[in-house]
């Protein structure tokens, strides 16, 4: 290329991102004026279901070559440091730093929230309920793995709404000082990242000695002061404490998914393509389960999950997750769970929010 064409493309490109950034601008302005409209009525500025929205429209017009997923990036960037400044949003989810929570945060929330982690599931609900955060994070299930128990059995005591569920592709890479597999002679981990990546480490690492931590950050992080030892754990982790790669994507299924779930103060209204989660207990009589699934069966309710939970107070007994198709809103879905109501100990709706797929 001459230099001369090279410096027409140049201008060219700076044209352009000139009429970016005042668009960028202009869109600020506006959603600023919406943050200061909310506040006179609901108060809650942020809205997933419209930034879902958003996204979805976007892509589905995008004419290229611009990648989809470059959309969605741009996009949820640009709400992002949009949204801070009607109000810095911040976020607690289950930390330390680079667990597959936080790459999900940020998927979820962008670079310009305040992201703050927490030390356990516990810990996230708490920072949310006290209004110290404005929402939280924490994994709810993985296709593999199955149920994050500790998630579920929070929502026994907490009054918070599930406001948001992000799906987060998870992949997991042998991390350590060296990046040389023949130097391993531990491997560390969360015990679900070890189980995730189970037939992979009988194949390649038959001798090493398989070490448990509380998360796969912690792992990465214990593993930058011991060269004999290998972390299972995310790029992000990776790179935050300077680990080579000894092999990318070990585990033993590549489809494989974490969902989160974001907790909040206040249910979303619905978006026309929602979920709602509820728990309940039911009493024990002959044919309960059976009884207990027909409000929704008879109304063509879609049920998308259950999940069944000891009650610790006593044995044998059992709570129920279950999340169906449609909004708390929804007329139908609304006189569905009064109907089940009438055979349980307890219910409690857990929230509705957008669904994704
Ligand atoms: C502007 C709004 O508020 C927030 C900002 C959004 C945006 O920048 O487009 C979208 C949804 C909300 O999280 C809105 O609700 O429309």
């Amino acid at each position: 290329m001459t230099e001369d064409k090279l410096k027409e493309f140049r201008r060219r490109i700076d044209v352009i991102d000139d009429q970016i950034l005042d668009l960028l601008n202009r869109r600020a302005r506006i959603v600023v004026e919406v943050g200061k409209a909310k506040q006179g009525a609901r108060g809650d500025f942020y809205v997933p279901s419209r930034e879902k929205a958003i996204y979805d429209r976007l892509i589905h017009d995008n004419a290229g070559p611009f990648p989809d997923d470059g959309v969605r990036r741009v996009f949820r960037e640009i709400i992002s440091a949009s949204l801070s400044l009607e109000e810095p949003l911040k976020v607690a989810f289950l930390g330390p730093q680079a667990t597959f929570t936080h790459v999900a945060t940020m998927q979820q929330f962008g670079q310009s929230a305040r992201l703050v982690p927490q030390k356990s599931i516990p810990a996230v609900f708490d920072e949310v309920a006290r209004g110290r955060a404005n929402y939280g994070v924490v994994p709810v299930e993985n296709s593999n793995e199955g149920i994050v128990n500790h998630t579920l059995d929070m929502f026994f005591e907490s009054d918070l709404k599930i406001i948001a569920e992000i799906l987060l592709e998870v992949s997991h890479d042998l991390l350590s000082i060296s990046g040389d597999l023949a130097a391993v002679r531990k491997v560390i981990s969360h015990p679900q990242a070890l189980a995730q990546c189970r037939e992979w480490l009988e194949e390649n690492l038959p001798h090493v000695s398989l070490v448990d931590v509380a998360s796969t950050a912690l792992a990465a992080q214990l593993v930058a002061d011991d060269e004999s030892a290998a972390a299972i754990a995310s790029e992000q982790a990776g790179s935050l404490y300077g680990l080579k790669v000894a092999k990318h994507k070990i585990e033993d299924n590549p489809n494989n998914f974490t969902r989160f779930l974001v907790v909040g103060r206040n249910t979303p209204s619905r978006s026309g393509n929602d979920k709602t989660s509820i728990m309940f207990s039911v009493k024990d009589e002959a044919g309960i389960l059976y009884r207990m699934l027909e409000p929704f069966s008879s109304r063509g309710i879609n049920l998308c999950k259950i999940e069944s939970r000891p009650l610790r107070k006593k044995a044998w007994e059992y709570i129920f997750f279950l999340d169906l198709e449609g909004h708390i809103e929804d007329v139908i879905i609304r006189e569905a769970v009064e109907d089940l109501r009438q055979y349980c100990q307890f219910l409690k709706v857990l929230g509705s929010y957008p669904r994704v797929r």
